[in-house]
Parts: C-alpha cells; structure tokens; sequence
C-alpha cells in the first residue's frame, strides 16, 4: 500500500527527552517541516505500556496527534547489549531510574555485564520512528547501528548510552562523536531515512 505523505507544516515532535528532540530537529531541518515540541505544547508523556519499540513509538506518536490535531513524530528507542540477552532494550529509559541519570545507567550496564563473566560484548542501538496523524493513521519504520560496548565511559557530546557505545569499525564512542557525523550512521538516522524515502519525497 502507498505511503502517506507528509504536507509541509507544523510537526509535534512526541518526546520528552531534549536530546532526542535536539537529534530530529536537526535531522528534519532540510525538510520544510516546522518541529513543535510535545514539551512546548505541555502534553503528557504517555506511560510505555507496549513490549516493542515500534508498538512504543506508535503509542506515543498517536497520543500526540489526537491532543494537538497535528500529525506527530515519535521515537522509540533503545540500547541492546548482547551479553545481557538484548537488555536494556526497550527498558534503556527506565534504567536511568526517576532522575534519568544515565551515569547509573551505564554503570549497570557495565555491572551487569561483569556479574555475567563479561568484559566486553556486542551491542546495538534500535530507533522505532512512527508518524502518526490526528485521524489515527500511522507510519512505523525501525533502524539499527551495531558495535560494542566500551568501558570505561568516553565522551560528553550525545545523550543516554552514548559514551559506553562504539560503533563497528568506529575508534570513537557516539559520545566523542560530533553532532553532525552521529546524525549521518546513527540508528536514528537509518530510520529517517527509511521515513524520508517513505513519507517526506513526493
Ligand atoms: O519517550 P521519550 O519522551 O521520547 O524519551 P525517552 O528518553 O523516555 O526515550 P525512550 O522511551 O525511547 O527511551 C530510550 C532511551 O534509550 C537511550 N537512547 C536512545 N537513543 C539513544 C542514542 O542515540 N544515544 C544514546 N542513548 C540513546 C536513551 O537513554 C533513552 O532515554
Ligand atoms: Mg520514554
């Protein structure tokens, strides 16, 4: 079935979390689109009721649509360690506990993979992107990044799990990363290229 197109204009962003709003804003800026934040427009942060990133990002992205009448763009996302049978996963949020400090985060991360005799071990990042309009209809689409866990911690540009996450073939962590050359490989690139192809060419 045909894709549905999105029309230049308004565009709620549907997270809370600044630094991700910060990631889209800039991945959107060539598009025409103008991105309004949920943060802005003081709407809830739905509780993530739903066991898969995309089923996340849908629940998110609609919610935000029906309270602002705008189409809204949500991201579901989430660090997934192997070594940890794919944890954190779609719980990487709630890892960071109530003051999302992804510093305790990290450790636990790092923690967990020690108690299970592990120094090191495989990772990937998965973004969910959904585009959800107010009449409910949604557009979903998943991309990944692959490499490995590091440790000790390197790096303070990014967000979240950035500084303990080195991309195959990388020799810097996402959060020694400029910015702008994590925009181009990241997991939420990928999908937004996928939501470019899909929903934003005409
Ligand atoms: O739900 P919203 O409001 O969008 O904000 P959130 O931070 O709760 O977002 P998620 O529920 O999708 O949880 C994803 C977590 O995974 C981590 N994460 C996702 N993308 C990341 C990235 O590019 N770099 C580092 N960590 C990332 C980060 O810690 C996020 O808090
Ligand atoms: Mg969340």
């Amino acid at each position: 079935m045909a894709h549905r197109k999105l029309e230049p204009g308004p565009l709620v962003i549907a997270s809370h979390n600044p630094g991700k709003v910060r990631e889209i804003a800039a991945l959107l800026g060539p598009f025409g689109v103008e991105p309004v934040s949920a943060g802005e427009l003081g709407l809830p942060e739905p509780e993530e009721t739903e066991d898969s990133f995309i089923g996340n990002a849908e629940l998110k992205a609609v919610a935000a649509a029906k309270a602002s009448g705008k189409p809204a763009l949500a991201d579901d996302s989430g660090l997934c360690v192997d070594a940890l049978d794919g944890a954190p996963g779609i719980y990487s949020a709630r890892w960071g506990g109530e003051d999302k400090d992804f510093g305790l985060a990290m450790t636990t991360v790092h923690k967990k993979m020690r108690e299970s005799g592990k120094d090191t071990s495989a990772a990937h990042f998965t973004c969910a992107l959904t585009l959800a309009w107010p009449d409910g209809h949604v557009e979903s689409f998943e991309g990944k990044v692959h490499g490995d866990i590091v440790w000790p911690i390197r790096g303070a540009h990014g967000f979240g799990y950035d500084p303990i996450f080195q991309r195959t073939g990388d020799l810097i962590t996402f959060g020694e990363m400029d910015p702008d050359a994590k925009h181009g490989l990241s997991h939420r690139a990928d999908a937004f290229r996928q939501l470019v192809r899909a929903c934003l060419k005409p």
